[in-house]
């Protein structure tokens, strides 16, 4: 990583991700290039086209204190150098990779690098003198927004902010060398970050009361970022040593916190998602993509405009197909509309918007013969999919992949009707579809590895995480929420209101409850999947009780609230109240509390005061519980595959890793023994009944997480 200026050639082949071993050979070349007098100055860079993206986080729990102390220490010693050290900045630098170049005297990047300090993100801070050098150089604000979000700056803006001294087109260390011999006999002590006085703002105080709610309140109890916040503040009141000391002291506290390692844990548990390997062994190692040209999506209500929005992020030419014109005008309107949002928004971040492709709106299904993708994204209903998808096998061409956005329904069923199974597959977006990261990927009975690969790597070109699952009701992210759904209803009819339900799960992590998000996606998504599997409405039987479906607990309210019209948001009152229809601001709503009243008096229940524990533990437990069902079904491959749907499709808080590995921490033989109490005061609730893999979990010793995959002995797979 170190190279020399004229004479010193020590140059060590950094890892992208260094290691303790890394930062000693570091440390032992500066001191070389040090004490050589015929060494003039030293420029550092990268190997293999990287500066670096910092440590390695592999293990980082188990690294002791003294080694990160030692990057810090490295970083001094290349700062006190007597001789100009040039950072010469190849594509990256982030996490220690940047602390280090922060640490040389000048810096310079190629057009292309991108900087920043992402440690926030895997919940620490930059402990390697980051919080203390940063605002000395480009000023408390722009610091604070670094480091507090962890965000990728391009080296344009970094130029601009002061933390590059030059960009250049191409390769760095040329232009390094030259830097070095210019400045070579200058005085350093102005380069040197420790030296320097933290620019003052006029009314600094108020700026960081300010700077702190509003870490606080995007943090929502995610402790990195307020941390990172604190060690920033400490390099505004603080001299420089005392400054590190202190950002020592948040680091460890973050390093020995549950929630570094739940998100380091997420971190590599999305990127396990990219190397799916299905049950029989099928996996990129035997499957090929096929190559996606031009798709089309059928069906322009919110989701099928945002899939259209994604795949034209990935410059797939579109063919965006509706049943009659008025739809296809309205749903036109909207997909442009979404299209110019997302443009300004690029032109207001300083990216340059790309000249969009313009989709081929049509309500000709001959304008799909010659696509090599196809998204169904109508209403969910299986008889409307399969006149559908038997429409498609006639018209598309026969190597034509059919993907379904079916929330819900069985892929197999819809399969059925084609003349091509292996190519059906579920590609499951999540609202709203042009954002959420998360698709889920069906594989149905015949679906061919070939398709998987397909559809996996189409998911990547959209910037988005596929994760590979199998095909039952509601696949694994809505077959698991429907538990937590349930939970909510049955609390709220045993004596909670709305609004304590979700304040419970807000403290939890999740930006919304459950009744909010509820009534943001709109009650009637719901109401139309229960009368869709005769649960309520015309099909139920005469007779059946109102409270109980199949002998099993069942809460009518979501559908009496339908009845009445009140879908949530957009009709301005569903759980909650709102300003007006389409209104964003939810108060509680004196109307549904006396309706709540009169249908515990009508069914006979009296309300009881319900813990918060309560809320939150049959909530989650019964959730994680169907998540243990799904793995021993096989619908999920790991608990990792798990965490990574419900982190990026659900938005469960990140900082508790996602209901299987929250489960973990909270150990789970607490967890098994809640869900039989629980289960036993609630005999008609059969999803509060322990799950047998979670049983035989316990029973086996709780065995960590990594090693849970391995102990389901009847892989159900449906290929
Ligand atoms: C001795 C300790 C002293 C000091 C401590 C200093 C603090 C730090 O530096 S903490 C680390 C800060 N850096 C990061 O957080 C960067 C994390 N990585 C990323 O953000 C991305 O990987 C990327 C660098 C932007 C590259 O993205 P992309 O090109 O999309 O590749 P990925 O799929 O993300 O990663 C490829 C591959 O590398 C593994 N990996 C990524 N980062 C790390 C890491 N920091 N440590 C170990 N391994 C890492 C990732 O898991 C992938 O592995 P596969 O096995 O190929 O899946």
């Amino acid at each position: 990583m170190v190279d020399c200026f004229q004479t010193l050639h020590t140059h060590f082949n950094c890892l992208i991700y260094f290691s303790p071993v890394v930062t000693q050979a570091l440390e032992r070349d500066v001191n070389q290039a040090n004490s050589d007098p015929t060494v003039k100055a030293v420029v550092i860079c990268g190997a293999n086209g990287k500066f670096s993206a910092g440590a390695d986080i592999r293990n980082f729990a188990n690294i002791g204190q003294s080694k990160f102390s030692s990057l810090e220490s490295v970083v001094s010693l290349i700062e006190k150098s007597d001789k100009p050290m040039v950072a010469a900045i190849e594509d990256l630098a982030f996490g220690g990779g940047l602390e280090i170049a922060l640490g040389c005297h000048y810096r310079i990047a190629n057009m292309k690098a991108r900087v920043g300090l992402p440690e926030v993100t895997i919940g620490l801070l930059p402990g390697a003198g980051g919080t203390q050098r940063l605002p000395r150089l480009i000023g408390v604000p722009a610091a604070i927004d670094i480091i507090t979000t962890g965000r990728h700056v391009p080296a344009t803006e970094a130029l601009k902010l002061g933390i590059l001294d030059e960009v250049v087109e191409e390769n760095p260390i040329e232009a390094a060398i030259n830097l070095a011999q210019r400045v070579t006999g200058q005085p350093l002590g102005p380069r040197r970050l420790c030296l320097k006085e933290v620019p003052k703002l006029p009314n600094m105080e108020a700026f960081l009361d300010e700077a702190r709610l509003k870490v606080k309140k995007r943090a929502n109890g995610q402790l990195s970022p307020q941390m990172c916040f604190e060690a920033v503040r400490a390099s505004v009141y603080l001299p420089f040593a005392e400054g590190i000391q202190k950002e020592k002291q948040l680091f460890m506290y973050l390093l020995s916190s549950g929630q570094s390692k739940a998100l380091q844990y997420a971190f590599f548990a999305q990127r396990a998602m990219e190397k799916w390997v299905l049950p029989n062994g099928a996996s990129w190692g035997t499957a090929d993509p096929q190559p996606v040209k031009k798709a089309a999506v059928i069906g322009l209500g919110t989701m099928g405009r945002g899939i259209v929005a994604s795949l034209l992020k990935a410059k797939i030419p579109v063919v965006a197909l509706e049943q009659d014109k008025k739809q296809l005008e309205v749903g036109k309107a909207a997909v442009m509309a979404l299209l110019e949002r997302e443009a300004l928004k690029m032109h207001q971040n300083g990216q340059k918007p790309k000249k969009p492709i313009v989709p081929h709106f049509t309500l000709d299904f001959g304008a799909l013969k010659d696509v090599d993708l196809v998204i169904e994204a109508v209403f969910e209903e299986i008889a409307l999919k399969k006149e559908i998808f038997h429409k498609l096998s006639v018209i598309c061409k026969p190597e034509a992949l059919l993907g379904t956005n079916t929330s819900y329904l069985d892929i197999d069923e819809i399969a059925s009707v084609t003349d091509r199974p292996h190519k059906v597959i579920g590609i499951h977006f999540f609202s709203p579809a042009h954002i959420m990261k998360l698709v889920e990927i069906i594989y149905g009975q015949q679906t061919s590895p070939s398709a998987i690969a397909t559809a996996m790597s189409l998911a990547k070109s959209m910037g988005k995480i596929g994760v590979v699952v199998g095909n039952c009701f509601g696949f694994v992210g809505n077959r698991m929420l429907t538990h937590y759904y349930d939970q909510a209803y049955f609390l709220i009819e045993d004596g909670s209101t709305p609004e304590e339900v979700d304040k419970v799960l807000q403290e939890f992590g999740f930006k919304m409850g459950p009744l909010r998000v509820g009534d943001l996606a709109g009650l009637d998504v719901g109401w139309r999947i229960r009368k869709g599997k005769g649960q309520t409405g015309d099909a139920l039987p005469p007779g059946t009780p109102p409270r109980h479906r199949d002998g099993m607990r069942y809460s009518p309210i979501p559908d009496m609230l339908c009845e009445m019209g009140r879908y949530g948001e957009k009709t301005g009152k569903g759980w909650y109240l709102y300003d007006k229809p389409g209104g964003k601001i939810a108060q509680p709503d004196p109307w549904l509390h006396g309706f709540l009243s009169d249908f515990r008096r009508t069914h006979n229940i009296t309300a009881r005061t319900i813990s918060q524990d309560e809320i939150l533990e049959r909530c989650l437990y019964s959730l994680a519980n169907e998540g243990f069902r799904i793995l021993s079904d096989g619908i999920a491959s790991c608990p990792e595959a798990i965490d990574t749907i419900y982190i990026n499709g659900y938005a469960w808080p990140r900082h508790t890793g996602g209901p299987m590995f929250y489960t973990s921490q909270v150990g789970l033989p607490k967890v098994l023994a809640k869900l039989q109490e629980y289960a036993e005061a609630n005999p008609d609730i059969p999803s509060l009944q322990p799950s047998p893999f979670l049983q035989k979990l316990v029973a086996l010793g709780s065995p960590p997480l990594k090693e849970w995959a391995s102990h389901v002995r009847s892989q159900n797979s449906k290929l």
